[in-house]
């Protein structure tokens, strides 16, 4: 058996058009089924290094993998399989207005061409997970922020992801229902998947206990195993 890492960076650097070094020198090795945690201050490099991840930007220098693929080398016709292993949740759900909970879900799926009834199947079992199976046939609008959110989770792990990435989920709901995601987003990480989610709330952080990267004016300054907002490594 191999302990590779599922997600790793080395020496990464970013420097935006504009000279802005988001990212400087950024190490860090995470592993299948890590629960972590990416906070730090607005500006610090926390979406730089989500959208990193996503391949929505690249490094300009230092080595990415994720999922065993190098992304500054891959070749473009594999980015939609790394994308496939990779569920992503944004904090404004961003689901599609005109299509009904269910379509939303299966969309993810009928994209990859899966065959129907393994959607039918797959679809199903996913609103169970979050809870939404009676509103299937609902529309985007006719749901809370919560219940938004659930649907956007579900059809982030509909396709089995190995890595689920969520960039703020909870930034727009009340404490509340930022529990009933948060325990959606622990059940999910029981079964397996590793979840890496920027956050600003302190109090998920310090609760769940897990690991911790802070990132600061684009390095990592700390790096807890099992712990809060701001415990020292
Ligand atoms: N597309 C871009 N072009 C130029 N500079 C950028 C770009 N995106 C981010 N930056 C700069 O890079 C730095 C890091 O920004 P980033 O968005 O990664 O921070 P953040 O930690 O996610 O902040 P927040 O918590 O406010 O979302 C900031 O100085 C920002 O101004």
């Amino acid at each position: 058996m191999t302990n590779k890492p599922i997600i790793s960076m080395e020496k990464i650097f970013k420097k935006y058009e504009n000279n802005a070094l988001a990212l400087n020198d950024i190490n860090v090795e995470i592993h299948k089924g890590e629960f972590v945690f990416i906070v730090g201050p607005s500006g610090a490099g926390k979406s730089t290094f989500m959208r990193m991840l996503l391949h929505e930007t690249l490094p300009t220098s230092g080595t990415v993998i994720i999922n065993g693929y190098n992304i500054t080398k891959m070749k473009r016709q594999d980015i939609p399989y790394l994308r496939r292993s990779l569920g992503i949740v944004f904090q404004d759900y961003r689901l599609l207005p005109d299509k009904t909970v269910y379509e939303n879900v299966a969309f993810a799926m009928r994209v990859i061409e899966a065959p129907r009834r393994l959607i039918q199947h797959s679809v199903n079992s996913v609103l169970d997970v979050v809870g939404l199976k009676d509103k299937y046939n609902c529309f985007p609008h006719q749901l809370s922020g919560g219940e938004q959110q659930r649907v956007a989770i579900a059809r982030a792990i509909v396709n089995q992801p190995a890595i689920v990435i969520a960039d703020e989920p909870t930034g727009n709901l009340d404490p509340e229902t930022t529990w009933g995601i948060m325990e959606i987003f622990y059940r999910i990480n029981k079964a397996g998947t590793t979840i890496v989610m920027a956050t600003h709330n302190k109090e998920i952080v310090d609760t769940m206990q897990r690991r911790v990267l802070t990132i600061e004016n684009g390095q990592i300054i700390r790096d807890v195993a099992q712990g809060g907002y701001s415990d020292e490594a």
